[in-house]
């Protein structure tokens, strides 16, 4: 494992009138979980697109051990990563998943077994991934982000679709990866998660960066006064959820209840 780190400068990227990501910059660094958060359509997953070549920016800079993702010449073994857990061919077995993206990456059948067993498949990994419940394949995604040891994780939203077993483990798992030195990169909605999961947040709204801190700052430096908790105006918050509402309340695309 080589780690490294995540870099990302004056990121932007347009969609016609739409700017998904607008000016950003935040750095991920290794040893701790970094939780990447924000209201829906914030940016989040364009970002980690940028970040692995899945598109291209529009101006900025998004880097993985300080290189383009693209000119990483075997990517498995210094980024890891999910995004959609449901991108697998459903008439593949697991084990045939991990093969095939091995092959490419020159890892050997042991690391492919290890793997499976880190993620807890090793019973299912004979198995059609199109019989798999949303967590296993979640679970199949983690592993093959894992395949190539990394020293850089990137996961979107890996605890959806998980029961609190898995969330659980995602947890002590994220915990572990950072604690061996990796950087790991981590989106959800889930805010009590995040709380517990992460060392630092970088939250967006809009495309733009609201706040990179850390969990504590973040909690007793979010604003006072109108927030997203009507009930305790001018309180100070309490929760991560809490700091969180207040913070990207002027960012959120859709409003129920037309409260303004
Ligand atoms: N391929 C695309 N073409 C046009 N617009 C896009 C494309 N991908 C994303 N967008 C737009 O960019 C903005 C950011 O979307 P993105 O999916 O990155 O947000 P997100 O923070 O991941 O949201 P969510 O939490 O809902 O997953 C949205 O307005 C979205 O509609």
């Amino acid at each position: 494992m080589v780690a490294g780190v995540i870099e990302v400068n004056q990121l932007t990227k347009r969609y016609r009138a739409n700017v998904a990501v607008d000016r950003l910059s935040f750095t991920v660094k290794p040893g701790m979980v970094t939780g990447f958060v924000g209201p829906n359509g914030a940016g989040k997953t364009t970002t980690i697109r940028l970040l692995l070549g899945l598109a291209a920016p529009t101006a900025g800079q998004a880097l993985v051990g300080g290189r383009q993702y693209a000119s990483i010449r075997r990517p498995l073994h210094e980024v890891g990563a999910l995004l959609d857990a449901n991108a697998v061919h459903p008439g593949r077995s697991a084990v045939n998943h991990l093969r095939w993206l091995a092959r490419t990456n020159g890892i050997g059948p042991a690391r492919i077994v290890s793997t499976l067993e880190q993620v807890g498949l090793a019973g299912a990994a004979r198995k059609r991934v199109g019989a798999f419940s949303l967590g296993m394949r979640q679970r199949l995604g983690i592993a093959a982000a894992l395949l190539g040891d990394p020293g850089v994780l990137i996961l979107d939203e890996p605890m959806n679709g998980l029961d609190p077993q898995g969330v659980r483990w995602i947890r002590d798992l994220m915990g572990a990866l950072a604690a061996e030195g990796r950087a790991v990169l981590l989106s959800s909605h889930l805010m009590g998660e995040m709380e517990l999961i992460a060392d630092r947040l970088v939250i967006i709204g809009r495309g733009r960066l609201i706040a990179d801190t850390t969990v504590g700052e973040l909690i007793s430096n979010a604003p006072t006064g109108r927030g997203a908790t009507p009930d305790a105006p001018g309180q100070k918050a309490t929760s991560l959820e809490d700091a969180y509402l207040r913070l990207t309340d002027e960012a959120v695309e859709h409003r129920a209840g037309g409260d303004r």
